[in-house]
């Protein structure tokens, strides 16, 4: 089996399923989610894209070839133009704008997924940093088809479905596999990638789930 063949086997798949039936990503489709969810995922997504754009140059810069480092800086570089493009359209339509962003900060969920992926990315093997930034791209990837292949009646939520669920998202995600599975990666270090793949996979099913509860610092 190819690496990331066993990282979605053992960390993967399980917390797949339960994401493509929460109410959250349900909800897209079927018209049931209200807006003020959606708000609070596209603001808390913002402050995340940010983040995830700091781990992707983390990657880049400790990838041991040099496609691989071209391809995690371009990657880094697209996190903030989505944040930029997409975001800045879909707040439009939903009545927000950047400052309700910095206004709103970031939430529980949104704060302690930031952190891992920055601490593994920062501390970690180059092994255990694609590890840990693999999920956000394959999981959105299938989701988006997911998604795409039920249709939403919203206009908003169509925009967002088109763009994880388009063939330029599958290329991307198809060349990560790529350099996932070109990985040289020791037994210990295996472990250790397996650990991170787990959990982000989780961190992106929380993050929908703070969404859909609109989860608060309780104090
Ligand atoms: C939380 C989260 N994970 C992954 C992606 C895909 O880039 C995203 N936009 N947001």
């Amino acid at each position: 089996m190819t690496f990331s063949g066993e990282l979605w086997a053992r960390g993967g798949a399980g917390v797949y399923d339960e994401i493509v039936r929460h109410p959250f990503i349900t909800g897209l489709t079927d018209g049931t989610l209200d807006h003020d969810a959606f708000r609070y995922f596209i603001v808390q997504d913002s402050h995340y894209l940010r983040a995830y754009s700091r781990a992707l140059s983390l990657v880049a810069a400790r990838a041991t070839d040099e496609d691989a480092v071209s391809m995690f800086a371009l990657h880094a570089a697209n996190a903030i133009a989505v944040e930029r493009e997409l975001h800045s359209s879909l707040l439009g339509s939903l009545g927000l704008t950047t400052a309700d962003v910095e206004a709103t900060g970031s939430k529980p969920t949104t704060t302690a997924y930031m952190s891992y992926l920055t601490a593994v990315c920062a501390t970690g093997t180059y092994a255990e940093a694609v590890a840990a930034v693999l999920p956000c791209y394959w999981i959105y990837r299938d989701v988006g088809r997911e998604l795409l292949k039920r249709s939403s009646p919203d206009p908003v939520y169509r925009e967002w479905i088109e763009t994880y669920g388009s063939d330029e998202f599958d290329a991307v995600v198809e060349s990560v596999l790529a350099v996932t599975d070109a990985l040289d990666v020791g037994a210990s270090e295996r472990e250790r990638c397996h650990q991170h793949f787990a959990t982000t996979c989780r961190y992106e099913w929380m993050f929908w789930d703070a969404a859909y509860t609109k989860l608060d610092w309780p104090v």
